[in-house]
């Protein structure tokens, strides 16, 4: 049996580490996905065979005997969890962690020990500890804003709940060979996939696991999620500064900024509470044409450079957003770092009556200091299946 799911990363276009701290945030899913292919051996019984990850992205892959799974962790997959699935508890972390460090990893892929405990623990909570493989591979930028953690979290959560029998695929996404879940389904791959970002990020908001599950584009606080629906997609261009970066270290590193100046990062925190709010009222006035194009854009434009002011004061530019900063401001155009920032990837609003000239100058001078320059489409599908 070969299960495939595959899960979009995503922008966030006001909010990001306010929404950590209860804020209100806006994101929306692009065209760049994570698929995870499932192969499952047909009689598959705990304690025989292996679990295998093969990590096309890094050119990796790592495998551990059922029985050696069994023995660390015990018999994991319990019916009743898989409608509910129970934190990972400290102990099955440090357990999972000593199964990861029985590989070698380079040094210079560290980073990929947090995304393989993360699926240790979703396959063995799933699955059990029973024997399969997955190939995971991915369109997004690793660790660059773009939401890979989630997109991998979501992807694999979708593939093992399927196989699973736990959620099922019903319609089918107008002339391609992937299938949509139903909303309920959906929100039980979202509450698993929020448990491995958990091991990735250490504390999650939980909106790009969100975003990715459920796709288009999303207010988000508190765990509520609002649909937004966007007549005319905002068009954004990316910069990815290519200076790596790690989600869990800028979101504690917010954290503790957040208990050294308590009122004043509150007031921070409230500030882009109200400007993604007012971001989420123009993107869904626009859908009733009660605003013009360009309104709304200069309203965009100006809402997204009051929330990296913002982001500068939570100490989560670099240098290098500094310099797509000063590089777009050069042609009038506005950005921000999106994500967890540190470095990662940049958005720059493309007004629709930008010139092609002007945004080939743009990019120009943007990958002359080294960065990369992609356009994406914003808020399309969420998880998608494909069963054969
Ligand atoms: N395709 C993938 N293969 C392996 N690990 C992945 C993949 N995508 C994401 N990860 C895990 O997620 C981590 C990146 O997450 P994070 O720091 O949150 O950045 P972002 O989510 O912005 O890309 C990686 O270090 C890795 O552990
Ligand atoms: C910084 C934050 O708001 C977004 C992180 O996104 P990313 O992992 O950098 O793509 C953290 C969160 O909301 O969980
Ligand atoms: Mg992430």
């Amino acid at each position: 049996m070969e299960i495939r799911a595959r899960a979009p990363g995503k922008i966030i276009l006001a909010g990001e580490h306010a929404v950590v701290h209860g804020s209100a945030a806006v994101a929306a899913a692009i065209d760049l996905y994570t698929q995870s292919s499932l192969h499952l051996p047909p009689s598959g019984e705990g304690g025989a065979g292996e679990v295998e990850v093969d990590l096309t992205d890094s050119g990796l892959a790592f495998s551990w005997p059922c029985s050696r799974l069994l023995e660390a962790l015990g018999e994991t997959s319990r019916k009743a969890e898989l409608q509910a699935p129970r934190p990972c508890s400290p102990e099955e972390l440090a357990a999972i962690a000593r199964l990861v460090e029985l590989h070698e990893i380079p040094e210079a892929k560290i980073w990929l020990s947090a995304g393989l405990s993360a699926f240790l623990y979703l396959y063995t909570s799933i699955l059990g500890c029973r024997p399969g493989k997955v190939v995971v591979s991915s369109g997004l930028p690793m660790g660059a804003g773009l939401g890979s953690s989630a997109a991998f979290s979501v992807s694999l959560s979708g593939a093992l709940l399927t196989a699973a029998g736990v959620v099922s695929a019903e319609g089918a996404v107008g002339g391609t060979e992937w299938q949509l879940l139903g909303k309920d389904h959906l929100e039980l791959v979202n509450t698993w996939a929020f448990q491995g970002e958990k091991i990735i990020h250490g504390k999650p908001s939980g909106i790009d696991n969100a975003v990715s599950t459920f796709g288009s584009m999303i207010k988000f606080k508190k765990g509520e999620l609002t649909n937004l629906k966007s007549g005319n997609p905002v068009k954004m261009l990316i910069t990815d500064t290519r200076v790596g970066r790690n989600t869990k270290a800028l979101v504690a590193g917010v954290s503790e900024r957040a208990s050294r100046h308590p009122d004043a990062m509150a007031s921070v925190f409230h500030a882009v509470n109200t400007i993604s709010e007012e971001l989420s009222s123009i993107v869904e006035l626009a859908a009733t044409d009660e605003i013009a194009m360009t309104s709304k854009e200069e309203k965009l434009a100006e809402l997204m450079e009051m929330n990296q002011g913002l982001l500068q004061c939570m100490g989560v530019s670099h240098a290098s957003i500094e310099t797509v900063l000063r590089s777009t401001l050069k042609y009038n155009l506005v950005s921000k770092l999106t994500g967890a920032g540190g470095g990662g990837c940049v958005l720059t609003l493309i007004p629709t009556l930008l010139s092609k000239l002007v945004l080939e100058k743009v990019t120009t001078e943007l990958e002359s200091h080294g960065f990369r320059c992609f356009k994406v489409e914003v808020g399309g599908q969420g998880l998608q299946i494909h069963q054969g």
